[in-house]
């Protein structure tokens, strides 16, 4: 996994204090990392036009500028003058080399955004706007220096902004580039080093993005095994019971050594997987709130007192009985609407959806604080992980998965590895990992997957 932060500010100034390193070098890598994209991935007699702002990240674009002329047709375009120091030496340079700085946005091959970067600081003039929609409307491939301009630093997006397909962002990677509106917008991100290796340049953080590579499968590596080895899951099934079928097919098809389903009517189920009215003497791990409708209180309320690891999801985030679980090692797997039914719940804040879109990070942090032993996931474009101080990042989701039943099978999946003992935090990673890029995997086209589509792709991880 890969460190995000907050702000990077602070991690400049440090490499100005404790490594002697000046702007200006940091600029210069800067540039020289867009340079480098350049020059790997275009011919030399590519049009280049480079839109600069005022401040700084308007100087990288200066200074790119610099390094690709004479190589590259550069149009160097700064609609609104310079204003901070290093834009006005960068201009000096590039007025010695005599570049020439064009009077309007023109037909180009390659765009670079260098209007704003981590300075924005407040809503877009309409001169702005217009210009980053008139950038958009280009035919040409779109690069984004450190952040897509109109992105601002919580991620959120008032007006407009640069729709970028890479995004170069200058030595670490920004929380503001993953929320969920930022996520049309940011293309594929890359990381340029600003001086010195990024291990050196980013400090501690709380903040984590989810590489493959941390998506653990449950492989069995023991010999002398039987069912029992890989657990007992009980599924309740509410009212609108596929839900709790659909979980438990998925968990089942994650590794789950049992997996029976809590009903008190008669249901369709696989013969391989159990009904019961009750608790399993051997369960090993619950799952319930998927489709419950109207429950028997007092039921749930053994349920969520047990101390089994329990995944809870869908209906049980509007019940004050939820309460009685949040002390306990429970993974919660709300979706927006939900999430701010919870917060609601717990006292924490009373907000609509929109208020939480723009600040996903800070609510799901002032939950997680409150509530340090709960994993919750929140559900969105980009998936939320989080558990006491930390956040997990997952970036693969994408619109495949925006299908009614697509919850219940991460549900089951989380439930699947509870029951084979992965801690909440490992279950809900990994099981969040193998749901989105099993979806990814599905190669039919991105509309068409059903629940028993990705339960497939899941098992061909
Ligand atoms: N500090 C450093 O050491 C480094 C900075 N770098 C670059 O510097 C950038 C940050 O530079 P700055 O702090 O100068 O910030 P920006 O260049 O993002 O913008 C700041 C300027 O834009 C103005 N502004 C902000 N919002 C506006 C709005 N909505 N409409 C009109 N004007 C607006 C501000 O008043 C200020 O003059 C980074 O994004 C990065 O690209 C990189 O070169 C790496 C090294
Ligand atoms: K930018």
């Amino acid at each position: 996994m890969q460190k995000i932060f907050y702000e990077v500010n602070s991690l400049d100034k440090r490499c100005y204090e404790k490594f002697a390193l000046t702007e200006d070098i940091l600029m210069e890598h800067a540039s020289s990392s867009m340079a480098s994209y350049i020059e790997n991935n275009f011919e030399n007699d590519k049009t280049v036009l480079i839109v600069c702002g005022v401040g700084n990240n308007g100087a990288d674009g200066i200074a790119l500028a610099r390094l690709l002329y004479s190589r590259f047709n550069v149009k160097l375009y700064i609609p609104y003058g310079v204003k901070s120091q290093m834009a006005q030496l960068q201009l000096k340079r590039v007025n010695l080399i005599g570049i020439d700085i064009v009077e309007e946005i023109c037909q180009c091959d390659i765009v670079v955004d260098c209007l704003f970067g981590s300075g924005l600081n407040k809503d877009l003039d309409k001169s702005s706007q217009k210009l980053i929609e008139n950038l958009n409307l280009l035919d040409a491939f779109k690069i984004a220096c450190d952040i897509p301009s109109g992105i601002s630093s919580i991620g959120e997006i008032t007006t407009v902004a640069f729709n970028a397909d890479i995004t170069i962002t200058m030595g670490a990677l920004k929380v503001s580039l993953f929320s969920d509106m930022a996520k049309d917008y940011v293309g594929k991100i890359e990381v340029s080093n600003l001086g010195v290796q990024r291990e050196i340049y980013e400090e501690d953080s709380t903040l984590f993005l989810l590489d493959k590579e941390d998506m653990k499968l449950p492989f069995r590596d023991k010999k002398d095994a039987h069912k029992g080895t890989y657990g007992h899951l009980n599924v309740v099934a509410g009212s609108k019971k596929g839900a709790g079928v659909i979980a438990a097919k998925a968990a089942f098809g994650f590794g789950a050594g049992l997996v029976s389903v809590i009903c008190h009517e008669c249901i369709d189920l696989p013969y391989h997987i159990m009904q019961t009215h009750k608790l399993s003497e051997n369960c090993t791990a619950i799952a319930v709130g998927m489709g419950l409708g109207n429950y028997e209180e007092k039921e749930i309320e053994v349920i969520l007192e047990s101390n089994i690891p329990t995944i809870i999801d869908a209906d049980l985030f509007y019940e004050d009985v939820i309460l009685k679980a949040l002390d306990k090692n429970v993974v919660l797997t709300p979706h927006p609407k939900e999430f701010c039914a919870l917060l609601k719940l717990t006292g924490i804040a009373n907000i609509d959806v929109p208020t939480l879109q723009k600040d996903r990070f800070k609510y799901l942090s002032e939950f997680c604080t409150k509530y340090p032993k709960v994993v919750l996931l929140l559900k969105g474009a980009n998936v939320l992980i989080g558990q006491d101080k930390n956040i997990y990042v997952n970036s693969f989701g994408s619109a495949v998965l925006s299908k009614g039943g697509s919850g219940d099978v991460l549900s089951g999946l989380v439930a699947g590895l509870l029951t084979q003992g992965y801690s909440c935090l490992d279950a809900a990673i990994s099981a969040s990992l193998a749901h989105t890029i099993a979806a990814n995997n599905y190669k039919k086209n991105n509309y068409s997957l059903i629940p028993s589509d990705l339960v497939e792709e899941v098992k061909k991880l």
